[in-house]
């Protein structure tokens, strides 16, 4: 359903040049949803954006949904919908005419666009607002009314660009639910970016994970996960105590070295339910109260750890916007 190779994009900036997307290759098929996992500045919304056609690649080719994306960008924008970050609406209509207006937009009849904009209100539970204004939406509803946008006209490929991003969890979790009954129903393939590492584990049938501009990894979930071997320890202790307990983890068998950040210590072991009882005899000996200890399975994050030694989760947090409730 989505096909690119060596699809790149390149911007000059201040006289320099910024390979933003730097020649990928992606393969989505039909009825999957797949995830672009990655980073701030990785590169996901650039690809998203040539994808949907609103900017020009560099090099390279991409077929989207049967439709050549240089030869035949008007064909690819009638089978896509985009649901962008930070949405498309100007928020001065009610939430049944941006919907309305949005079919029309894409060629349906009035009586068309009127029995899908029924329709979507009642699969993504907008229809007790229908009369609202887009602008007085809390950002859950807004969230949801953005996702009708992108499918009143019922396209075979949704993009969906961070759609969580924002929302408390309880509000991403019920969206994800929506997005996936919708696809359960109509076969909608669902092409998504985001940096919640925990969402692309549940809600994807496969993610790519881009650095820089360049997929460095991909597959099911838990394909990635295998790829990371054993278990992470982290144990808190009061702050003074933390070099002292970096010390016994260091004596630990088969113990990878422990990093220490603030008042935790972390480090990789074969298997961590085997080691814990020697830690707690260990620690109990110094002296040391353990706070919390915890076996922690491997996580995507571990994934992207590994292959790039640096955490997806520090940059996603310190882009973390304030959470809006539904
Ligand atoms: N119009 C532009 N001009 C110059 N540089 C750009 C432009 N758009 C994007 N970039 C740069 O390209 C790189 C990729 O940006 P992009 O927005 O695709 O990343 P992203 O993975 O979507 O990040 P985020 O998670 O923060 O949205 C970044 O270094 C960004 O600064």
């Amino acid at each position: 359903m989505i096909t690119t190779r060596g699809l790149a994009r390149s911007f000059h900036a201040n006289g320099q040049q910024v390979d933003a997307v730097k020649g990928i290759d992606i393969d989505v098929l039909a009825g999957e949803c797949v995830t672009l996992l990655g980073p701030n500045g990785a590169g996901k919304t650039t690809s998203f954006r040539m994808l949907t056609t609103l900017l020009r690649p560099t090099a390279g080719t991409a077929i989207v949904a049967g439709c050549d994306l240089l030869a035949d960008p008007a064909g690819v924008r009638r089978h896509i919908g985009y649901i962008a970050q930070g949405g498309g609406t100007s928020g001065e209509h009610t939430v049944f005419e941006e919907l309305e207006l949005q079919g029309r937009l894409y060629g349906l009849s009035k009586a068309e666009a009127r029995r899908r904009c029924g329709e979507v209100m009642e699969q993504l539970e907008l229809t007790a607002l229908e009369k609202r204004l887009a602008s007085t939406l809390s950002g859950g509803q807004r969230r949801r009314l953005d996702v009708a946008l992108g499918l009143v006209h019922s396209p075979p490929v949704v993009f969906l660009d961070e759609p969580t991003s924002g929302l408390d969890p309880q509000s991403r979790a019920a969206l994800w639910k929506r997005v996936h009954m919708l696809r359960a129903e109509l076969g909608t393939t669902v092409f998504v970016t985001t940096h919640y590492l925990e969402e692309a584990d549940a809600f994807s049938d496969r993610v790519l994970i881009i650095d820089h501009g360049r997929i460095i990894a991909e597959g099911t979930p838990e394909a990635l996960k295998a790829k990371v071997s054993g278990h992470r320890v982290e144990i808190t202790v009061p702050t003074d105590m933390v070099q002292a307990t970096a010390a016994i983890a260091a004596r630990l068998p088969d113990a990878s070295e422990p990093l220490v950040r603030g008042d935790s210590v972390r480090f990789q072991v074969p298997k961590g339910e085997a080691v814990i009882p020697d830690l707690i005899r260990a620690l109990d000996f110094a002296s040391i109260p353990a706070l919390s200890i915890q076996v922690v399975r491997p996580t995507l994050d571990d994934i992207f750890l590994l292959l790039t030694g640096r955490s997806i989760r520090e940059d996603a947090i310190a882009k973390a916007s304030t959470p809006d409730r539904t």
